[in-house]
């Protein structure tokens, strides 16, 4: 049996921040396709029109917004029953007027931890986490000393960059580095030794859970953690697993080949890109990457970057 294609259409959506980090968002009417839910303010993009350039104008358009500037924050490719969206969320970095609903339509703003309680198109669940995740993901060094680790966490700005504790997942002073990441506020996360998450129970308070390759491979479901759980992917065939268990992000490496490891060979930005571009999950680079490669990881379909040495100056 032959299955008549669905239209498609290629939708650009803002992700516009105020000031005290609420998010505006605005509902769409009744009668429209997925109609009476929260969206990220946007539309079609019409023939030949510049992804920033459509933006721009839907946001005139619905809300009244001037000369609003973007930058690409995260693609979805999804299948409707009816239509196949290719949905480009922007980060709105520059405006001018106070967004207003221009065609009748409720427009508020949100906290993030308001978020998860909205009703949003069934596309969205993978941006509405992914706005929640730092831009920068630092990794903590096995060869560091416990006083270098704490001075470093001091160090890092929790608005813009999470820990993931890798090999100090078991370290004996662990709790102390988890007490000293709650009060700087960083989000943190640690490795897990099987699908069953990690040995002896996953601590209150920790953001997420990652899974290397090998405990991936091992995953039949989800693993049962309340957070956030990512997983370490060097092919296509890792991040189509990824996916298939609903994770939330992927760590994609090597980007670049690395001083750790020069032979493995690395996938290049472009490869990655292609991987990673369209994806219902977020997805960091990393591999021979830095902090100043944020917007060319955006360009390239991750929302972030992770990494060890570069992230800790
Ligand atoms: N703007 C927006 N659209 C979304 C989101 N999530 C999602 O699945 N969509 C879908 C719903 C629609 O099928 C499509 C957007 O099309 P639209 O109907 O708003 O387009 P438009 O603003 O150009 O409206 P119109 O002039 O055609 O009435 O993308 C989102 O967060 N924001
Ligand atoms: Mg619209």
């Amino acid at each position: 049996m032959t299955t008549e294609p669905t239209p498609a259409i290629t939708v650009v959506a803002a992700i516009i921040r105020g000031e005290d980090g609420r998010i505006c968002l605005s509902k769409r009417p009744d009668n429209k396709h997925q109609g009476g839910r929260w969206e990220f303010p946007g539309g079609k993009v019409e023939g030949g029109e510049r992804l920033s350039d459509a933006l721009a104008r839907e946001l005139h358009e619905e809300l009244g917004m001037e000369d609003s500037l973007s930058s690409p924050f995260m693609t979805i490719a999804h299948q409707y029953p009816d239509l196949h969206v290719t949905l480009h969320f922007r980060d709105v970095t520059a405006w001018r007027g106070v967004p207003e609903g221009r065609e009748g339509q409720q427009v508020e703003w949100f906290t993030l931890e308001q978020l998860p309680g909205l009703t949003f198109p069934a596309a969205n669940q993978p941006v509405v986490t992914a706005i929640t995740l730092p831009p920068l993901l630092a990794i903590a060094p096995d060869a560091f000393s416990l006083e270098q680790l704490l001075d470093g966490i001091k160090r890092l700005d929790p608005l813009r960059t999470g820990l993931y504790l890798r090999s100090w997942t078991h370290h004996p002073a662990r709790d102390t580095v988890l007490e000293a990441c709650a009060a700087e506020g960083l989000k943190v996360w640690l490795r897990a030794d099987s699908p069953q998450g990690v040995a002896g129970g996953i601590p209150e308070g920790v953001f997420g859970l990652h899974l290397p390759g090998t405990v991936l491979a091992d995953c039949d479901a989800r693993p049962d953690f309340g957070g956030l759980v990512s997983a370490a992917c060097h092919d296509q065939q890792a991040l189509d697993k990824a996916v298939s268990l609903g994770l939330d992000s992927a760590l994609l490496s090597p980007v670049n080949p690395t001083a750790t490891h020069p032979d493995q060979s690395a996938l290049g930005w472009e490869k990655a890109g292609q991987w990673a571009t369209g994806l219902p999950l977020a997805c960091y680079m990393l591999g021979g990457v830095g902090p100043e490669d944020i917007s060319r990881a955006r360009e390239h379909g991750a929302v972030g970057v992770a990494g060890i040495r570069a992230f800790w100056s």
